[in-house]
């Protein structure tokens, strides 16, 4: 068993499960703008990089007229949207709760207001010593920033430090502020892609947290 003080969670496909209303409030901007909507499965593999990265990918290549328009849209049809389809993946509020003695912190490329009000909604909030989103400071993930700061708020070096997350930009953040990280299979990337990542740890159900973490 490993001890951690502080565990730091990657939000969008970790934690939660946002990826319906994402793809949904996609489809309205594009149905807005005149666009084909996309499957689903295809907006799921645009998320993790913020809203920017999101809808630049949506739009498939347009120009930056539409791509501000598309980004302000996607803020106005998701913040009407965020708690559709969105819960906790399994196990997930118990397992803050075994961990209720650590300190926690969410560390996400989604907005943060966005991260804040899903987490109000789930009443969590309170969970969390530090939540910081994407447009939180200058560089979102895989810069370090978000992450150097919530460890500078635990008062902690990076040994006493675990990021969890589901995807290549959570790994590389950890690498970036030599934090050791765990990736879970269960979210927006595969088996084969998360292990190709090599993170320190490597897991299909939350629980399994339990078992290396102390
Ligand atoms: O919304 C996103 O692009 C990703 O969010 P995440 O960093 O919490 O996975
Ligand atoms: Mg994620």
């Amino acid at each position: 068993m490993t001890p951690f003080s502080l565990y730091v969670f990657d939000f969008d496909g970790t934690l939660v499960d946002t990826k319906l209303d994402i793809a949904y409030s996609v489809n309205l901007v594009l149905q807005e703008m005149g666009r084909e909507a996309l499957p689903k499965e295809v907006t799921f593999g645009y998320v993790g990089r913020g809203v920017r990265h999101l809808m630049t990918q949506a739009l498939n290549g347009a120009g930056d007229g539409d791509l501000e328009r598309a980004v302000s849209l996607f803020m106005k049809h998701y913040e009407q949207h965020l708690m559709d389809q969105t819960d906790y993946f399994p196990h997930c509020r118990d397992l803050l709760k075994h961990y209720a003695n650590k300190q926690l912190a969410v560390v996400s490329n989604k907005p943060e207001k966005f991260v804040e009000q899903i987490l109000v909604e789930l009443n969590s909030r309170g969970a969390f010593q530090s939540v910081v989103g994407g447009d939180s400071f200058k560089n979102k993930k895989p810069d370090p920033m978000g992450l150097r700061h919530v460890m500078q708020v635990a008062g902690l070096k990076p040994e006493d430090v675990l990021m969890v997350g589901d995807s290549e930009v959570d790994v590389a953040t950890a690498r970036a502020a030599g934090v050791k990280v765990c990736g879970v299979t269960y979210g927006h990337a595969t088996r084969e892609e998360m292990a190709s990542y090599q993170p320190d740890w490597l897991i299909h159900d939350i629980r399994e947290m339990k078992r290396y973490f102390l």
